[in-house]
């Protein structure tokens, strides 16, 4: 199941010595049930702010976040969160890492097994189920941690800058896999990038954000998105594609 989310009013101030900070908002966002949503942004421009707020890390100074009909107050198993940084168990071989979250849901052993192995497969890392984390590579670890997050079955899946510490050609081909995982899951995607190119391709919208304190500046339909008989190559070749990503760069750069 996917669901929506819904950002109402969302204003952040980061409380510091002597007064407090405004990082973020106002903010009002519609997220639709499915879509891949990609948030760039100068640095510092509050995205991660935001997405730990729908991730319920942290606690809005006002306004409110909805995850399908739900409040959100507090992180749950419908919002999955994929860090840079992979967060894997090194004393886990890969399956039993990613049917974790299956296992602390109380799912038996062999369906867990079965979901980790079935979640694995669509990763493209089937042959190293049997290993463990620190004989991955970077990408390897990382395409783990979004099978890890898958097989927990959340409705929300907020990507918080997965790619950015890979290298170029890794990063294209994990770019090319998440394009080709959510036209098959059909999840709601939250995907923060530093990179341009990485928002355009992915997304089915782009946002983009501008600092102090952090709004939404840009708002804007993907139009090729939804063309999935496009492969990864004749999507980067279109020049829809290099319009679209003028236009983020210039309010990048606004
Ligand atoms: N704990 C904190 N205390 C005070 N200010 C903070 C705190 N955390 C973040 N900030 C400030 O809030 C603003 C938004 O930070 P945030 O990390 O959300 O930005 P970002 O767009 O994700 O940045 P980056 O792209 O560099 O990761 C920044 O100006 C930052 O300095």
């Amino acid at each position: 199941m996917s669901r929506g989310i819904t950002v109402a009013g969302l204003e952040h101030a980061f409380r510091v010595r002597g007064g407090a900070v405004p990082a973020l908002g106002p903010i009002d966002l519609d997220i639709a049930a499915g879509e891949l949503v990609t948030l760039a942004g100068p640095s510092g421009c509050g995205k991660t702010t935001l997405l730990r707020m729908i991730a319920g890390f942290a606690a809005p100074s006002q306004g409110e976040v909805v995850v399908g009909d739900a409040a959100v107050r507090r992180p749950g198993p419908d919002r999955g969160v994929v860090f840079q940084q992979p967060t894997l168990y090194p004393w886990l071989d890969v399956r039993r890492n990613v049917a974790l979250g299956p296992k602390l849901r109380g799912v038996g052993k062999a369906e867990r097994l079965a979901v980790a192995d079935r979640y694995l497969a669509l990763v493209g890392l089937a042959d190293a189920a049997d290993r463990r984390p620190y004989e991955l590579s970077g990408g390897m670890q990382q395409r783990a941690q979004i099978a890890r997050v898958l097989a927990g079955d959340p409705e929300v899946v907020l990507m918080d800058e997965p790619y950015g510490a890979l290298d170029a050609l890794t990063r294209e081909r994990l770019q090319n896999e998440l394009l080709t995982l959510w036209r098959e899951t059909g999840k709601t995607i939250l995907f923060i990038t530093h990179s341009v190119d990485e928002a355009v391709f992915l997304g089915s919208r782009v946002l983009v954000m501008s600092p102090r304190p952090g709004r939404i500046v840009l708002d804007e339909q993907v139009p090729f998105s939804s063309d999935a008989t496009l492969a990864p190559d004749e999507i980067r070749a279109l020049p829809t594609f290099a319009a679209t990503t003028a236009r983020v760069r210039a309010a990048i750069a606004h």
